[in-house]
């Protein structure tokens, strides 16, 4: 049985002209795709970030690398959003302006039916060529590593990994959707990764109402107006009825 919402929370969400949506692996976990840093099943606890999440490590063995996503795209098309994405696409009939922050590259919201979603890390559907700007290309499904047909350079996925620029078209969009919001939510983040840690910080800045949901407490916590503790597919529906 669901902790009644604080009425302060509700009223909040209520009156909301624009809402800023951050999320993390945790809103994908109720899916079936393991969150990073879960104490057993993390990602990061099975395997190498070095190895897997940074373009060094995917130059030194590509083939490696692109087998690793090729089976993490696999799952992620396995799987479906849950009742939580549900209830955030959702709420773009209730609130004129809602746009979501994702560090996840599963699409997932997309397919809930979320019209705004900024994916600050990319997205598991496309390739480029790993040597130069070519352009994306959907991701092709190729067991063997495919190779850039303009240079010959192997192909990569359209994530960002770490050490890498995020794509400033869209760290602007989110800025803005930060100053911009009069309620910030963060959902299923552990908070720990830059810069996407740095627009719940900006929307208390522009005076925005933080909220964090989350199973725990995490470094946003302390900086949120409500914290709701529990998982984001039982949680978020409740919060949108
Ligand atoms: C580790 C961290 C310290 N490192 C960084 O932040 C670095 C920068 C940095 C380096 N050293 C530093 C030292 C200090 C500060 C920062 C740095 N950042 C970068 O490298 C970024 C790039 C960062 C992006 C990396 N790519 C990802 N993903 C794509 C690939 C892929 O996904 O395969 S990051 C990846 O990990 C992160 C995982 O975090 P979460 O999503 O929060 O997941 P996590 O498992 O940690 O937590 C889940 C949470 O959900 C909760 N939960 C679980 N289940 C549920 C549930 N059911 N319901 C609700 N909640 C739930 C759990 O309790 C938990 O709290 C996500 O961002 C995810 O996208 N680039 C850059 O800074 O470039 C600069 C630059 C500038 C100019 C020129 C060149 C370079």
């Amino acid at each position: 049985m669901l902790e009644p919402f604080d009425p302060g929370l509700i009223a909040t969400l209520r009156a909301a002209r624009s809402l800023t949506i951050l999320t993390g692996a945790g809103i994908s976990a109720e899916s079936g795709i393991p969150t990073f840093r879960d104490s057993l099943v993390g990602l990061w606890n099975t395997i190498d970030l070095e190895q897997v999440a940074t373009l060094a490590g995917y130059l030194q063995q590509p083939e490696a690398v692109w087998g690793w996503y090729q089976a993490h795209r696999q799952q992620m098309l396995d799987v479906q959003p849950n009742a939580g994405h549900i209830a955030l696409a959702q709420l773009e009939q209730h609130i004129p302006t809602v746009t979501i922050i994702t560090q996840n590259i599963d699409g997932l919201h997309q397919r809930a039916g979320s019209t705004k979603v900024v994916e600050l890390h990319g997205t598991i559907n496309t390739v480029s060529c790993s040597a130069a700007k070519h352009g994306s290309l959907a991701w092709p499904d190729s067991p063997s590593l495919p190779l850039c047909a303009v240079c010959g350079a192997p192909m990569r996925p359209d994530v960002v990994w770490f050490g890498e620029r995020l794509d400033l078209v869209k760290i602007q969009a989110a800025e803005l959707a930060s100053q911009n919001c009069d309620v910030f939510l963060a959902i299923g983040t552990s908070g720990l990764v830059a810069p996407a840690a740095t627009f719940p910080m900006t929307a208390r800045a522009y005076r925005a109402r933080l909220i964090d949901l989350n199973l725990e407490d995490t470094p946003l916590s302390r900086h949120a107006r409500h914290r709701l503790r529990g998982t984001a597919a039982q949680l978020l529906p409740a919060l949108v009825a």
